[in-house]
């Protein structure tokens, strides 16, 4: 890709988001740039989902802005999100797959190529007739793996993608995560999963109470956490509010 189609970087300029009174996120400014995936890590209600929202665009800030390629906006049909439980159409694997491929307006032809693709990656090319909804839980994980990456967007936002997944399924997700991040596409995902953080991250934004508390490359991250907080996320203790 050139460099001037891309539609990075993605900025959060100084975001807050809040509902009801309720403050949920502040002063959030980050850059999210090229490369291996960002991992936005935080605990239990951090405000990960939120901030995930924001910078796709489903939600609007309530302060500041965010920006793609340094214009204030969303960026266009060049994202795609899959969020933590799937919502798939009452129809084939496959069917699934073609549906916003045919809202994209994509010809015919190119619609069932990028499909067989996208199943392949997946490892769901056997069970591509299969009502989607009988689907296991890993494997309708996948197929909205498959959904969004037919697309072929340039980042790819995932809000806690195996968070009701066992340990296979899990990896299973990794490794197709792994295998779109080394095609080029952005990986953008949220996860309170250590493990997981240090399997696909290469950086971290570490988010605690509606704030970001480091942004760092993942290798700096484990080792030498900067703030108290990080370390004690580190040590799988809990943390104060
Ligand atoms: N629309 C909303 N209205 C009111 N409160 C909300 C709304 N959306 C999120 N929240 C609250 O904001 C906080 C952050 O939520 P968010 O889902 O972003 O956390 P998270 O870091 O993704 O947590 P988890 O790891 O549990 O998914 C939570 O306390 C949540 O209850």
């Amino acid at each position: 890709m050139r460099a001037a189609d891309t539609i990075l970087p993605l900025e959060a300029r100084g975001i807050g988001f809040a509902v009801g009174g309720l403050r949920i996120l502040s002063d959030v400014t980050l850059t999210i740039a090229t490369g291996a995936p960002t991992i936005i890590l935080g605990p239990n209600g951090a405000g990960k989902s939120v901030l995930l929202r924001l910078l796709h665009g489903l939600l609007v800030p309530t302060e500041g802005e965010v920006a793609w390629a340094g214009r204030s906006g969303a960026a266009a049909r060049r994202q795609a999100m899959v969020f933590q439980r799937p919502v798939l159409l009452r129809r084939s694997a496959r069917a699934n797959v073609l549906y916003p491929l045919r809202l994209a307006g994509l010809p015919a032809a190119e619609r069932e190529a990028r499909a067989v693709h996208a199943l392949d990656l997946v490892g769901l090319s056997a069970l591509a007739e299969r009502p989607a909804r009988r689907l296991s839980g890993g494997e309708q994980q996948r197929l909205a793996l498959a959904r969004a990456a037919a697309l072929q967007p340039e980042v790819l936002f995932l809000d806690e993608p195996c968070a009701s997944l066992d340990p296979a399924a899990t990896r299973a997700v990794e490794e197709i995560v792994g295998a779109l991040a080394a095609r080029g596409t952005k990986i953008v995902m949220t996860t309170h999963d250590l493990g997981q953080a240090r399997r696909l991250a290469g950086d971290v934004v570490f988010l605690h109470a509606g704030r970001i508390r480091e942004h760092t490359p993942a290798g700096v991250f484990f080792a030498e956490p900067a703030t108290a907080d990080a370390a004690t996320f580190l040590r799988g203790e809990l943390l104060p509010q």
